[in-house]
């Protein structure tokens, strides 16, 4: 699993028990879920169609930063089902696990289209193909 995004954890957003609140956490994994789609299927219109049980491992305090990692576990046809994992960066403990995010890629009817990708690319690696 690559991490990518690191978050720091202020007061705006602790639930009222002083800790980092659910939501928040919730609300930037689908964001980072969504960029990473976005950047890997070359197509801006992906939505999350399907996450599965959510599993709050650890709590997070005002001050800590945390990381967000995703790996993908398959490639369908209009799909990409991803795993994420977000943890305490300096403690390296799992905050939060979701086993599946299913993203879709839509067409301008936002319909269902596929995206044709089968592995994971990196954009240095598009950029120097058409270089
Ligand atoms: C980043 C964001 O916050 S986006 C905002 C929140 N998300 C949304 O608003 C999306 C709302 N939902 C929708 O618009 C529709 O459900 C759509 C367009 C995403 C999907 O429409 P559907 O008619 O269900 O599509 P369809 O049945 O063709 O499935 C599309 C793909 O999702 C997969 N899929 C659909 N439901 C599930 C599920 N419950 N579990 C796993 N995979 C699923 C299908 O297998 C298919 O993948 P494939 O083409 O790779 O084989």
């Amino acid at each position: 699993m690559r991490f990518h995004t690191r978050k720091w954890i202020k007061p705006e957003d602790l639930n009222p028990n002083g800790t980092l609140f659910g939501g928040k956490l919730l609300a930037w994994i689908d964001e980072e879920c969504a960029l990473y789609s976005i950047i890997q299927l070359e197509n801006s219109k992906c939505v999350t169609k399907y996450m599965s049980e959510i599993n709050f491992q650890y709590s997070a305090k005002q001050g800590d930063i945390v990381e967000i990692g995703i790996e993908v576990l398959k490639f369908g046809t209009t799909s990409l089902t991803l795993k994420c994992e977000v943890r305490n960066k300096m403690t390296r403990s799992t905050i939060i696990t979701i086993d599946k995010v299913i993203m879709v890629t839509l067409d301008e009817a936002g319909k269902p289209t596929p995206h044709g990708k089968t592995k994971v690319e990196f954009v240095k690696d598009r950029l120097q193909d058409k270089a």
